[in-house]
């Protein structure tokens, strides 16, 4: 995965995470800033799963804003 989203930024590719995530708030930050941070298996953008509300969703929310993607 990280080669491939390695291998895509440096064709200056959009990569978006089908990651389907939604947790409490503190794993749904960790998954946020590891699919839209500055990590090695981040993208421009990351699909949510909603199913736990909003303390699911949020935290993708804010880091998508922390990181300009919003
Ligand atoms: O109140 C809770 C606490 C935890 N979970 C689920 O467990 C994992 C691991 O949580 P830790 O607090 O790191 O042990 C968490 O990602 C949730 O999936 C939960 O649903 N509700």
């Amino acid at each position: 995965m990280e080669n491939t989203i390695s291998y895509a930024r440096s064709k200056e590719v959009i990569v978006i995470n089908d990651a389907k995530r939604g947790d409490i708030g503190s794993t749904s930050t960790a998954y946020a800033r590891a699919f839209l941070g500055n990590g090695t298996i981040s993208g421009d953008m990351v699909t949510v799963n909603p199913f736990l509300g909003s303390d699911g969703y949020m935290p993708f929310i804010d880091v998508a804003k922390e990181h300009n993607y919003y």
